[in-house]
């Protein structure tokens, strides 16, 4: 059985696709089949991953509103046992379609299910980025999540805003998904020279006891720059210090999911 790992935070710009897209490159170079599944209308995991996004005739939207079957929207990458089911700007139509659907929340889920049951080789992990909202879209991923990994940028204004998500993550696991736990807090874009990353860093832990992830992100130049590229941090440079820590938490991550 898959393990569905929703990234989330309705923060922008505080790691979540950086470290979608490396998470999963580095399971799949641990051998996991993993899909990587673009829920954000900014398609940054689908270009970031390098998939040419004009290219596409089919993508997320085609899944959840025409109930086209994933199969048909899955594309390979350039990492063995990595899969995508990539986004354009259409999923942002899907964000408004999806209102007025029957089960609303759970239109990803069932998406996924039929997938999943007509596979022949099962995924290890499926890896979902959401937007940086807590609209229906991140709900979705909610609802059809195993865990929850929550992205926290080491900056000044980090616990603004955890409060609230944490209230969403256990409104859906009370009325939608009992099975969600919290996979746990992954610390990011951390810079060891200033205070301010060791003291939100600090604080985080003090909230969030034995939640937070051991690995920390640190802020790397090589990380901001992957993207561009269309490559993972392990392929576009295997001995960097983000290639280390993404392995360090891939490693982390298939510990804690036992
Ligand atoms: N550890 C890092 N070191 C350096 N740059 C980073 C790091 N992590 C992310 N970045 C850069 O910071 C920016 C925001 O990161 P990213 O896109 O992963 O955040 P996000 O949470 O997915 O944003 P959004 O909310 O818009 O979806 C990007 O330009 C990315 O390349
Ligand atoms: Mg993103």
């Amino acid at each position: 059985m898959a393990h569905i790992i929703a990234v989330t935070n309705q923060k922008g710009g505080v790691g979540k696709t950086t470290t979608t897209v490396n998470l999963s490159a580095c399971l799949a170079d641990k051998g996991k089949r993993t899909l990587l599944v673009d829920l954000d209308p900014q398609g940054n995991a689908t270009s970031g991953i390098g998939i040419d996004k004009e290219s596409l005739k089919k993508n997320l939207y085609d899944c959840l509103i025409e109930q086209v079957p994933m199969d048909a929207v899955v594309q390979h990458t350039a990492v063995k046992k990595l899969f995508v089911v990539p986004a354009t700007m259409d999923v942002a139509g899907a964000a408004v379609e999806l209102v007025n659907m029957d089960r609303r929340e759970y239109v990803l889920k069932a998406a996924l299910e039929q997938h999943l049951g007509e596979m022949k080789k099962p995924y290890d992990y499926i890896v979902i980025d959401c937007p940086p909202s807590l609209g229906l879209l991140t709900i979705n991923a909610l609802a059809a999540a195993d865990s929850v990994l929550i992205p926290v940028q080491c900056e000044f204004y980090a616990l603004e805003g955890l409060a609230q998500l944490m209230q969403t993550v256990e409104m859906v696991r009370t009325n939608l998904n009992d099975k969600l736990r919290l996979l746990g807090l992954l610390m990011t874009m951390y810079d060891g020279r200033t205070n301010l990353s060791i003291q939100v860093t600090e604080e985080v832990k003090k909230y969030f006891s034995g939640q937070v992830f051991h690995t920390i992100i640190p802020r790397n130049v090589r990380l901001g720059e992957a993207p561009s590229h269309g490559e993972p941090i392990t392929v576009y440079d295997p001995h960097s210090k983000g290639t280390e820590v993404y392995k360090k938490l891939a490693r982390e991550v298939i510990g804690r999911v036992g």
